[in-house]
């Protein structure tokens, strides 16, 4: 059931600059930032070649990282993303086993145009986790 690490994400509030230190220091391939309102977030991605690392920034009122950066002004780690093969399989067995996602449940497009649901850290040793459907 459980795939690849997609991405590790780091919310930070300027993924371009926090992003670069990675282009400059390390050469890593750094995208564009890309606006996701839907999300709440801005990302830019950072290419390692075996997983992503996504920089994510506030977008717009009520962001989900806001009250994140409140705590972390200097940013942090935020989440992880696990690319799973069925989605919707994977929501019913993780809420079967007592995991709660966040939301409403339904995935939402994510950054990579394929779907994604978010669970509770709580449920994972405190850390947020993403599941995206490969
Ligand atoms: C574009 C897409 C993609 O890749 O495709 C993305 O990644 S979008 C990435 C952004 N989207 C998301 O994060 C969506 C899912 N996230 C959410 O729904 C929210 O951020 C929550 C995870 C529910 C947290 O909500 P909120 O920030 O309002 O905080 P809260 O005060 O209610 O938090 C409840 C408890 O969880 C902890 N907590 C909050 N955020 C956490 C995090 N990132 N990692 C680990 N623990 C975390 C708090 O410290 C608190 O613990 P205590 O109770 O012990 O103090
Ligand atoms: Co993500």
């Amino acid at each position: 059931m459980l795939g690849r690490l997609n991405h590790v994400a780091i919310a930070t509030k300027d993924a371009i600059k926090a992003a670069k230190i990675y282009g400059a220091a390390f050469g890593a391939q750094i995208s564009e930032a890309v606006a996701l309102p839907e999300h709440g977030v801005t990302t830019v991605f950072a290419t390692l070649p075996n997983t992503k690392i996504e920089f994510i920034e506030p977008l717009g009122e009520g962001s989900p990282i806001a009250k994140f950066l409140e705590r972390n002004a200097d940013g942090g780690i935020h989440h992880i993303c696990y690319e799973v093969v069925d989605i919707i399989a994977s929501r019913d067995t993780l809420v079967k086993e007592g995991a709660r996602v966040l939301g409403d449940g339904v995935p939402k497009i994510g950054a990579h145009g394929k779907p994604v649901l978010f669970l509770h850290p709580k449920d994972f040793s405190g850390a947020l986790v993403e599941i995206e459907q490969a």
